[in-house]
């Protein structure tokens, strides 16, 4: 049987060669058997080893081995064959980054437990959607059956039974002989800043265009005084579009005029195309003088070099240009730091939510449109590792879902949410796999609006016991989609466990209310966390995702403690909540590397239980708020702190216990010539509850609020206080912060407090 495949396989080679597109060949059935087929295909393949990689768990062929854990590693690499050995386990997100990685001509192998029986084997994936209280045995097999029903259906797929020896489906095309390549050659105009050699060695005209876009980033002179400003590139591609080549291209150009560039990816060979394409730029041009694979110099004076990402950001202000290659694998909060230059191009995927995440399209492109940088944006469509229309793209994006989307505005638009047009509906993972039009418009729904939506999440939407779906659905089209997860009901040795330290599946908000805010007891209640939730971009603020909240609680509310939540804090999304009967109980005290914000996690109890939890919770989390402000979270945008206080229950929160000295000292600094800073306890006490409570009677501006937050609460010292609340010294900005205690003390003082008013008021008016 070995001979008939390793024949198939050239066969599969030749087409691939022939129409610059990849094959994919599975080896199902036995792993040894499996092994044996692969070795002597890969002996008889023509690729060198070098360009051949195994994924999975042993060092078993004699080329480069990374466990599925570690496919990023491959990202924005090219292989010539991939060979993924699923027998302990598949990760869909491994897939997703390996697949784009094979080059046009190239072979992806799959070796595979026999088809038959794999979706019902539980595999090391599996485990990892076991979440307690559920075992391996409640964990489904639908994602694999899916994979392995679009591995029957989709051309160029040759599937092999190693067990009976027999070629079950050759996964041959057959494609009639192209003519030429149909690529429009890039075209060269006269008007362009980099020399010609650059857009030359561009492959197709996205490419040219492309390249040309970086021009943008070219340094100021007398002729343009314009680009002194900070300026910024987005290049976004699918994978395989000759990005990395674009920017490389870019770079040898910059470096050729004389400019330092510096590169930076998650690791360097992410950008090791960069370093080709700018090397063999300099050689064309004569102008090299070193070439290395880190390092490209010029006669100018100029030079491309790599750097990593932390040691990428010391260096911003000492260098002219800098080129972020696979941006989107990057955590938000480095690519913030990376704005610190005045030159930057960012590099990224599209569909980059194959294991990049979205955080650079749902999150960091916000903050990209705040900063000072004018953004030329440009992206690429036209396939340069494979030809366009390559059955494996195909095949990937339709099994993991990677091109989902969600419905098209027309259909979506009119939803309102108290039509009769709308309906909440279930998705069961069954009903989500007999329609296929739902399953892409939730699934899709989902990815676009989350930053950390990724193929895993389809097997877990299909197979994990834990989650649920639910929809409103308009005339049928998913127009707001929540993701939900069971939490709690642990058992008290999984509670003791949790609280000793251990690390327990799932169950996000037990296990922070447990191991880190010391609750053993967190885990008993019954809960359901609202892990995801979106509103189609054409029908938000409409009110649909309060009433999808709405009948969530409905559904479930008989059933558990408590509903809950956690996501990356912004004011706006606060509110969201908090107007939904959700209220803070946590603020993490790191930034989540993917969102870059400060997480909150929030309650809304429908139980006495419930009640219980969260009232010990919010009334812990208002008492720590202060000394938590000052210490890690002391660079909190005010506005978040303002919205997670004022959405704790007042009844929940400690009320205010000053003695008659601190309010004394209070009162004195508002009224009188004392000082917050002799004490700033009680003052730091008071605001928590004013900002808790939102007295009616307590008017302070949104300004002020913001300098109680500032100063009171993060300590920030008064002159930066002064600059970033635009008041004039900081003599004006004290003076400001008594005076916005003058009506707490009005509102909240006793007697003592209002006997030093009442001086001071008397003084003043003699
Ligand atoms: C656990 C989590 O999933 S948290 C993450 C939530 N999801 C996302 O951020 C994805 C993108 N956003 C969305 O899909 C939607 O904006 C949702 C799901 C947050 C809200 O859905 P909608 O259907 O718009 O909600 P609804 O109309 O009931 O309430 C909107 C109100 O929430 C608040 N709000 C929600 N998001 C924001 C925001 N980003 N900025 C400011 N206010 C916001 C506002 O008060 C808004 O009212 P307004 O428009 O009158 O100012
Ligand atoms: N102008 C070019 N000259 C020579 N080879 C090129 C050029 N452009 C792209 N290629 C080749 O095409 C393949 C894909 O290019 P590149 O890595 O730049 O794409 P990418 O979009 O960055 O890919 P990924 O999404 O995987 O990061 C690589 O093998 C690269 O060497």
């Amino acid at each position: 049987m070995e001979a008939d495949v390793v024949d198939l396989t050239r066969r599969l080679r030749t087409e691939a060669t022939r129409t610059d597109e990849r094959r994919l060949l599975v080896l199902a059935g036995d792993r040894e058997r499996g092994y044996d087929v692969l070795d002597a295909v890969l002996d008889d393949l023509s690729v060198p080893i070098t360009r051949t990689t195994l994924v999975g768990p042993d060092d078993r062929l004699r080329c480069e081995q990374v466990p599925q854990s570690n496919a990023g590693d491959l990202l924005g690499t090219t292989r010539d064959a991939v060979a993924i050995d699923a027998h302990a386990e598949l990760r869909p997100n491994a897939v997703g980054k390996l697949v784009g990685t094979v080059d046009g001509g190239g072979l992806l192998v799959l070796l595979t437990p026999p088809l038959e029986v794999w979706p019902d084997r539980r595999d090391g994936f599996d485990e990892s959607l076991a979440v307690p209280p559920f075992s391996l045995s409640d964990v489904t097999g639908r994602f694999r059956r899916r994979l392995v029903e679009t591995l029957r259906e989709h051309r160029g797929i040759a599937i092999v039974d190693c067990d009976a020896g027999a070629i079950e489906d050759d996964g041959l095309t057959h494609p009639a002989p192209r003519l030429t390549a149909e690529t429009e050659s890039p075209i060269v105009s006269d008007d362009h800043l980099f020399p010609a050699a650059t857009y030359e060695a561009c492959l197709t005209a996205d490419q040219a265009e492309a390249v040309a876009a970086f021009e943008s980033l070219a340094s100021a002179d007398s002729a343009e005084p314009d680009r002194g400003e900070p300026r910024a590139v987005v290049l976004e591609a699918d994978r395989g579009r000759g990005k990395s080549s674009a920017a490389g291209l870019a770079a040898g150009a910059f470096a050729a005029d004389g400019q330092d560039v510096l590169v930076t990816a998650p690791q360097f060979r992410n950008a090791r195309e960069v370093f080709d394409r700018a090397g063999e730029l300099a050689e064309t041009l004569g102008v090299a003088t070193a070439v290395e694979s880190t390092l490209v110099e010029t006669d100018a004076g100029g030079r491309v070099r790599f750097r990593d990402p932390d040691e990428a950001v010391d260096r911003l202000s000492s260098v002219d240009v800098v080129v972020v290659d696979e941006a989107a694998a990057l955590p938000v909060a480095r690519l913030e730091s990376l704005l610190d230059a005045d030159r930057v191009a960012f590099a990224t995927t599209i569909h980059g939510y194959e294991g990049a995440g979205r955080g650079f399209s749902v999150r960091f492109r916000d903050r990209l449109a705040e900063s000072d940088h004018a953004v030329t944006d440009c992206t690429m469509s036209e396939p340069i590792r494979y030809a366009a229309g390559d059955p494996i793209e195909v095949w990937a994006f339709r099994a993991l879902l990677l091109d989902a989307r969600p419905p098209v505005e027309p259909l979506v638009a009119d939803a309102k949410p108290d039509s009769g047009a709308i309906e909440y509906r279930r998705l069961d993972p069954d009903a989500l796999l007999a329609d296929e039009t739902l399953l892409r418009e939730a699934f899709g729904l989902l990815v676009l609006a989350h930053y950390r939506t990724e193929p895993n999440d389809l097997a877990r939407l299909l197979d994990a016991p834990n989650l649920e779906a639910r929809a409103l659905v308009h005339d049928g089209h998913v127009v707001s989609v929540a993701l939900l997860a069971r939490e709690g009901t642990l058992a008290s040795e999984t509670r003791s466990a949790m609280y000793e330290g251990g690390r327990v599946r799932g169950n996000m908000l037990p296990d922070v209310l447990t191991s880190q805010l010391r609750d053993e007891a967190a885990g008993d209640s019954a809960g359901l966390r609202v892990v995801r939730i979106a509103t189609h971009h054409a029908a938000r603020s409409r009110g649909l995702g309060s009433r999808l909240l709405a009948e969530i609680r409905t559904e479930y509310g008989e059933d558990v403690d408590w509903l809950g939540t956690g996501f990356g804090a912004t004011p706006g999304l606060l509110r969201f909540w908090h107007e939904n009967g959700y209220g803070a109980i946590h603020l993490s005290t790191t930034r989540n590397d993917a969102s870059g914000e400060y997480s909150a996690l929030m309650l809304a109890p429908t139980s006495d239980e419930g009640r219980a939890l969260r009232d010990r919770h919010a009334d812990w989390f208002a008492r720590r708020f202060a000394a938590v402000c000052s210490d890690s979270l002391d660079d909190l945008d005010p506005d978040v702190a303002r919205a997670a206080l004022r959405s704790v229950d007042p009844d929940a929160a400690p009320p205010i216990d000053l003695t008659d000295h601190e309010w004394r000292v209070v009162a004195g600094a508002a009224y009188g010539p004392g000082l917050f800073d002799v004490d700033p306890g009680p003052f730091r006490s008071l605001v928590v509850r004013c900002l808790v409570e939102d007295p009616a009677a307590i008017d302070l501006t949104d300004r002020e609020e913001r300098l109680l937050v500032l100063r009171v609460l993060q300590a920030r010292e008064w002159s930066t206080v002064a600059d970033r609340l635009d008041y004039p010294s900081s003599g004006q900005c004290m003076r400001a912060l008594g005076d916005a205690f003058c009506p707490l003390v009005d509102h909240y003082g006793g007697d003592s407090a209002l006997a030093v008013r009442d001086r001071f008021l008397d003084s003043s008016s003699n």
